[in-house]
């Protein structure tokens, strides 16, 4: 079978994108999980932390479902959706979009450049609940906001949210990212454990000067990543809520990837974040897939340069992480 895909990142969370509006692909939902073990594994010509597959949507100007490395399906993916936003707007030659996921229709618009040359779209992400049984994290009490998780750490505070997919936030500064504890917490609530039976994406967030934070994230069904939208928008939140940033301002959203702002709204009760960055193609592929025997080989593939252009993004954004971390 031949599967055509392009091969593209936010923030250098990179994706395979699989066009299955334009393509009778007819998958079944194992060989979705399949294709996501096989295509993503870095071992491979391809590698990536997921797929994200394009679909039509009878509510929605299209639908993304976003598998991680790990052939688990997430509920949501910010990153992910900024390149599916791009991709359906050049598609049906719109500049705003509403995109299906799974647990909501979010809002997609194509914005001013955040840096010269470099594709940038706007998503929305939303719901945002508190309640851990949302996530689920099994303590007993209704919220956990800014507080010790004695199974994970006897220093470390954390906020626990999901947007709608799972995250775990701890704020602190430099040292706590110049040891293991990250990994270490991360894998343990990621393997069976009886706290985040179906795992949480875990991030690390150090804030900068006002208007600015930098956030490291350990991605469920992945490991560390260069960066995870939705934990950059989810830690904004966090910074919003314990006043170190201001809703309706812009927050600088540095990553090991790159940089991307965030927008916290608050109405309310009711949250959302803006999520604005970029979404980069790095080149176009055709491959002939064995899927039953797990195997695939690139048939053709296009360079699309657009990553020089990102590079200088990354450089600005990687100077700044240095001098502050
Ligand atoms: N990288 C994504 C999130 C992908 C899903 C996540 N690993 C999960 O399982 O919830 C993002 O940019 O948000």
């Amino acid at each position: 079978m031949q599967i055509d895909l392009i091969k593209g990142h936010g923030s250098g969370n990179d994706f395979l994108l699989i066009d299955e509006i334009s393509n009778d692909y007819l998958f079944t939902e194992e060989d979705r999980a399949n294709l996501a073990k096989v295509l993503c594994n870095r071992g491979n010509e391809l590698g990536a932390d997921g797929i994200l597959f394009i679909m039509k949507s009878d509510r929605a100007d299209g639908r993304m479902r976003v598998f991680n490395a790990d052939g688990s399906e997430a509920s949501m993916c910010g990153n992910g959706l900024r390149l599916v936003a791009r991709y359906i707007c050049e598609l049906k030659g719109l500049n705003k979009a509403v995109i299906e996921t799974m647990k909501a229709n979010l809002k997609v618009m194509k914005q001013e450049d955040i840096f010269p040359q470099v594709h940038t779209y706007q998503v929305e992400i939303s719901p945002v609940m508190f309640e851990l049984k949302a996530l689920p994290l099994n303590l007993p009490k209704p919220t956990l906001f800014n507080e010790k998780i004695k199974e994970l750490s006897d220093e470390l505070r954390f906020t626990a949210l999901a947007v709608p997919n799972p995250h775990l936030i701890a704020i602190g500064e430099t040292e706590m990212f110049q040891n293991n504890l990250q990994k270490e917490l991360s894998e343990k609530v990621n393997g069976p454990n009886d706290l985040f039976p179906d795992g949480v994406n875990v991030s690390f967030v150090k804030p900068l000067e006002k208007g600015s934070i930098y956030v490291r994230t350990f991605e469920r069904g992945v490991g560390f990543t260069n960066a995870c939208g939705t934990a950059m928008s989810a830690s904004s939140l966090v910074t919003c809520l314990t006043e170190l940033n201001n809703y309706e301002k812009v927050i600088n959203v540095y990553n090991n990837g790159g940089k991307v702002q965030c927008v916290v709204h608050k109405l309310d009760d009711t949250y959302s974040i803006d999520l604005i960055g970029n979404a980069t193609y790095l080149y176009r592929a055709s491959i002939q897939l064995a899927l039953n025997e797990k195997t695939f080989s690139v048939t053709s593939r296009t360079e699309l340069l657009e990553q020089r252009t990102y590079e200088k993004l990354q450089s600005a954004a990687q100077e700044v992480i240095k001098q502050t971390l």
